[in-house]
C-alpha cells in the first residue's frame, strides 16, 4: 500500500488549515450564535474583544489532528483508486480513471475519515464558541481551558459516546461531498492539461480552489446541522436527531439556515483547498 499518499496528505493539509482557520472561527459562530449581523460584524467584533488571537482559538488540536485526518482522506482515496483501477498515482497522467470510481472512491474517503474528524471536529466547535477573551486578570474563565482539558470534560461529563456527538450529522456530510471534491479536482485538471502530461501549478491550484467550492457549497446545509448537534445541549435546547435539528431549525429560522455559512465557507474554502492540492501534488512528484 504506497504510504507517500498518506504523508502527502497530511502536510498539504496542515498547510491549508493554518490559512483557513480565521474563516471557520468566523463561520463557526455564525452559524451557531445569533448574536452577530453578519461576517463583517462578526470579525470586527471578535478583534475588537478577543483580538487577532480571537480567530486562532481551537487550532492547535485540527493542526495535530490533521495528521490523521488528510492523511486518512487522501491515502483512503489514493489506496481505493488504486483497488478499483488498478493504476498508481503516476499511472493515473496516461490512464485516467473514470468519474465514477473517482467518485466512489473519494465517497470512501470521506466516510472514513469522518470519523478520525469527529472528536476533534466536536472539540474544535465547543472552543470556537467560547467567547470569553483569553486569559486576562478579573475576566470570567471559560468553560474549557483548552483541547486536552476540553476532551477530558466531555469524557466525564457524557462518556466516550460524547466526543463522537455530532459524528452522524459529519458522516452524512462528509461521504458525498468528498466525492465531489474529488470529481471537481479531477476534472478540471483533466480538461486543461495535454493529454498524458502532468497539470500544470496554475491549473493545480484553480481546479483545487473550484474542487473546495463545489464541495463547500453542497456541504454547506449538513455542516450547519453537523455545528449545531455538536453544540447541543451546552446552550439548552436538545435535539432527538439530525431530521430532529433539520426540522426544527427550519421551523425557527426558515429554509435560509441551511445556507448560513456558504459565503465563509466558500471563501476559505479557495485558498484552502488550492495550496492543499498544490502541495499534495508536488509531494508525490518529487517522492515519484
Ligand atoms: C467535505 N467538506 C466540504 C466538508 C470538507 C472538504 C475538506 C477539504 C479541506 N480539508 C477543507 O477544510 O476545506
Amino acid at each position: 500500500m504506497p504510504v507517500e499518499e498518506f504523508v502527502a496528505g497530511w502536510i498539504s493539509g496542515a498547510v491549508g488549515l493554518v490559512l483557513g482557520h480565521p474563516f471557520d472561527t468566523v463561520k463557526v459562530r455564525l452559524q451557531t450564535q445569533t448574536t452577530y449581523r453578519g461576517i463583517a460584524d462578526c470579525m470586527v467584533r471578535i478583534y475588537r474583544h478577543e483580538s487577532l488571537l480571537g480567530f486562532f482559538k481551537g487550532m492547535s488540536f485540527p493542526v495535530a489532528s490533521i495528521a490523521v485526518v488528510n492523511s486518512v482522506l487522501f491515502g483512503v482515496y489514493s489506496n481505493a483508486l488504486l483497488l478499483l483501477t488498478a493504476t498508481s498515482h503516476q499511472e493515473r497522467r496516461a490512464q485516467p480513471p473514470s468519474y465514477m470510481h473517482i467518485f466512489l472512491a473519494g465517497c470512501t474517503g470521506g466516510f472514513l475519515q469522518a470519523y478520525f474528524l469527529a472528536p476533534f471536529d466536536l472539540i474544535k466547535v465547543r472552543l470556537q464558541n467560547q467567547t470569553e477573551p483569553r486569559a486576562q486578570p478579573g475576566s470570567p474563565r471559560p468553560r474549557y481551558q483548552g483541547p486536552m482539558h476540553c476532551a477530558a470534560s466531555i469524557f466525564q461529563e457524557e462518556g466516550p459516546r460524547g466526543l463522537f456527538r455530532g459524528a452522524w450529522a459529519l458522516t452524512l456530510r462528509d461521504t458525498p461531498t468528498l466525492g465531489i471534491y474529488f470529481i471537481t479536482y479531477e476534472g478540471l485538471c483533466h480538461q486543461y492539461t495535454p493529454e498524458g502530461q502532468n497539470p500544470s501549478s496554475a491549473t493545480v491550484l484553480v481546479a483545487g480552489g473550484f474542487a473546495g467550492i463545489a464541495s463547500w457549497v453542497t456541504a454547506t446545509p449538513l455542516d450547519v446541522i453537523k455545528s449545531r448537534m455538536q453544540m447541543d445541549g451546552l446552550r439548552g435546547k436538545v435535539y432527538r436527531g439530525v431530521l430532529d435539528c433539520m426540522v426544527s431549525s427550519v421551523r425557527q429560522e426558515g429554509v435560509g439556515v441551511f445556507l448560513r455559512g456558504l459565503t465563509i465557507n466558500s471563501a476559505r474554502a479557495f485558498p484552502v483547498n488550492a495550496v492543499t492540492f498544490l502541495s499534495y501534488e508536488y509531494l508525490l512528484r518529487w517522492w515519484g
